[in-house]
């Protein structure tokens, strides 16, 4: 039996067996009481040591630019061998070429919405080498490089400072400060492959200096025209998803766009066989695959940023608005969201949302307790019984005003635009507290800001004017783009019904005198040049000294959230009017 020592590992102990239990899908509550909460014990310190971490990281998590080297694979080596059978002392030279080193692919995929798990460095894997009986290496399986959409990808000049060797350039770094006779037993080791103690006989053989001064003509040329060749850089807009039928001629197969081509394999000994010469004792190694570098930017597009505190309900509102498809997590931690999530909004004829009720009805919970509830039904086994979608009857599903699959299809969508889920912005964030800000680069390119502030906190007021201040600190102008104040979590101005109503009424008040009068002053200020620039670059309708909207709303309970709509969808309506007058 277990000791434990202690009531730290007691706690553990009991943590693990609960989720023991869990794993093999069996009923939590045999368990006692005590085990239960050690268990939730152990998940909320698991929770505090994240969140901690992740302040840690100040905003590192997030990553939009990334400088790296590619390097394809190198091709295999020819192989130099002699056939052999019974009877036959000397057979014919039977040495295989090189297989194909990996040409490095790059492909968008929307599983991905930070470059921080994109390598720096990547290497294509190495073709195989020939072998003896004229057998081939093996052509190696592409290298594939994941990076979210919306990346761009651009091929860094050859003047940039930051851009590493290409394969030329480092054969000749590596050759430099050798005397001449060292650089050609160099030059000769990367490129030669001999029979085993022939070396030096094959050095002094005419066939083998001629075919030398061939393979150095071939690749003189071949590195002439590469560098005469005025190669256009590489510059990729990955906005969507990759598709080898669309975006290649029909008779090219390839996994995703080509960055990188993979070294040629090495030729056998049999291809060096003169009327001389009729058993070759060399033959050739596989050449040095294409290397770039390629630098990527994360652009993430969307037409709406929300922008508040940590906890202010931002990603829960993103979930009320997308009918919790949006993938963004929900708890009652500080920077529970570090990365910006990007979710869409579908807006159907009769100016509601087609997910999700813009009118109350729907409760977004914590993440944390929708994946329990979740998993406490597939321990029950009450989804085994449950409906597919495609299984719903019609008039069941179009009864009632229900959200369901059927009736997001029957409904007609008139409007639909992108809103992004930004982490936490608090007071101090241009000087790296909390998680920083650098992922306000993802939404200066939004059409319009939103303000969310907690209406139930103690100071409303102040959180605006920190919200309002940090985005001036990280680009002067940057806040004439906020359109509207969100007041959240109204539902919580407790004390009785009405007097919460009441309450909740007196504290929007104060909220809506202070917008009036404070945030005016960012429209005062558009005189200045780098203003007027970002305020044209954002193709925002500004009507000078015009006050931003404020909405009391309830995310968690999806109160009040029509108003908020209307008016995200006329901002972003007439924005996109502005820059593209045709639409
Ligand atoms: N009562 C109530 N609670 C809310 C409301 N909106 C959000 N919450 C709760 O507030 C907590 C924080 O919500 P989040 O949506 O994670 O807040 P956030 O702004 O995304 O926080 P970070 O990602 O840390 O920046 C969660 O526990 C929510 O359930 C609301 O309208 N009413
Ligand atoms: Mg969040």
């Amino acid at each position: 039996m277990l000791r434990c020592h202690g009531r730290k590992s007691e706690v553990l102990l009991n943590a693990a067996r609960l989720r023991h239990v869990r794993k093999y899908n069996k009923d939590v509550a045999v368990l006692s009481k005590e085990i239960r909460d050690d268990y939730e014990l152990e998940e909320s310190r698991r929770r505090q040591r994240k969140t901690d971490w992740k302040r840690r990281q100040r905003g590192q998590t997030f990553l939009d630019h990334l400088t790296m080297t590619v390097q394809a694979g190198k091709g295999g080596d020819g192989c130099v061998a002699f056939h052999r059978e019974k009877f036959v002392a000397y057979g014919p030279p039977s040495g295989g070429n090189g297989g194909r080193g990996a040409d490095v692919f790059i492909v968008p995929t929307p599983h991905l919405t930070t470059l921080s798990s994109v390598p720096k460095h990547v290497r294509g894997l190495a073709g195989g080498h020939g072998r003896g009986s004229w057998m081939n290496g093996r052509n190696a399986q592409p290298t594939i490089i994941k990076v979210p959409l919306g990346t761009v990808v651009r091929e860094v000049k050859t003047d940039d400072s930051s851009r590493a060797f290409d394969t030329y350039g480092l054969d000749e770094d590596q050759l430099k400060g050798l005397t001449l006779s060292e650089r050609v037993k160099k030059m000769r080791e990367r490129r030669w492959v001999h029979y085993p103690d022939a070396e030096d006989d094959n050095l002094q053989r005419d066939a083998f200096k001629e075919a030398e001064k061939i393979l150095y003509r071939q690749e003189r040329e071949k590195r002439a025209e590469l560098r005469s060749r005025k190669r256009s850089l590489l510059n990729l807009d990955l906005d969507r998803e990759y598709n080898s039928s669309s975006d290649h001629p029909s008779y090219i197969s390839q996994p995703g766009y080509l960055v990188a081509t993979g070294g040629t394999g090495g030729i056998g000994n049999p291809a060096f066989i003169t009327t001389d010469n009729r058993s070759p004792k060399f033959a050739t190694r596989g050449t040095d695959g294409e290397r770039v570098t390629l630098s990527l930017e994360l652009k993430i597009l969307a037409d709406v940023g929300l922008v508040g505190f940590p906890n202010a309900g931002k990603s829960t509102l993103l979930r009320a608005l997308t009918g919790g498809r949006a993938k963004t997590e929900v708890a009652d931690y500080e920077f529970t969201t570090l990365n910006p999530v990007v979710g869409v909004v579908r807006i159907g004829v009769d100016g509601g949302l087609l997910e999700g009720g813009d009118e109350g009805g729907r409760v977004i919970e914590d993440t944390k307790i929708e994946e329990e509830r979740f998993a406490g039904m597939m321990e029950r086994g009450e989804l085994a019984e449950a409906l597919t979608r495609n299984q719903l009857p019609p008039t069941e599903a179009s009864a009632g005003g229900s959200s369901s699959f059927m009736t997001m299809h029957n409904l007609q969508e008139e409007f639909r635009f992108t809103i992004a889920d930004n982490p936490g912005l608090i007071s101090q964030a241009s000087e790296n507290v909390g998680l920083g800000h650098s992922f306000l680069r993802s939404i200066e390119r939004s059409l319009a800001l939103v303000y969310v502030v907690d209406l139930s906190g103690p100071s409303p007021e102040q959180e605006l004017r920190i919200l309002r201040d940090e985005l001036e600190k990280y680009k002067p102008g940057l806040s004439a783009k906020a359109r509207m104040v969100i007041a959240n979590k109204a539902d919580l101005l407790g004390g009785g019904v009405e007097a919460g109503e009441e309450k909740a009424r007196q504290k929007l008040q104060r909220l809506e005198r202070f917008v009036e009068k404070e945030m005016r002053s960012v429209h005062a200020v558009q005189k200045s040049a780098a203003v007027e620039r970002t305020v044209k670059d954002a193709g925002v309708v500004l009507e000078v000294g015009k006050v931003l909207d404020v909405v009391a709303i309830s995310a968690k309970f999806s109160e009040n959230l029509r108003k908020p709509l209307q008016l995200l969808r006329r901002y972003v309506g007439e924005a996109r009017c502005l820059r593209n007058p045709e639409i």
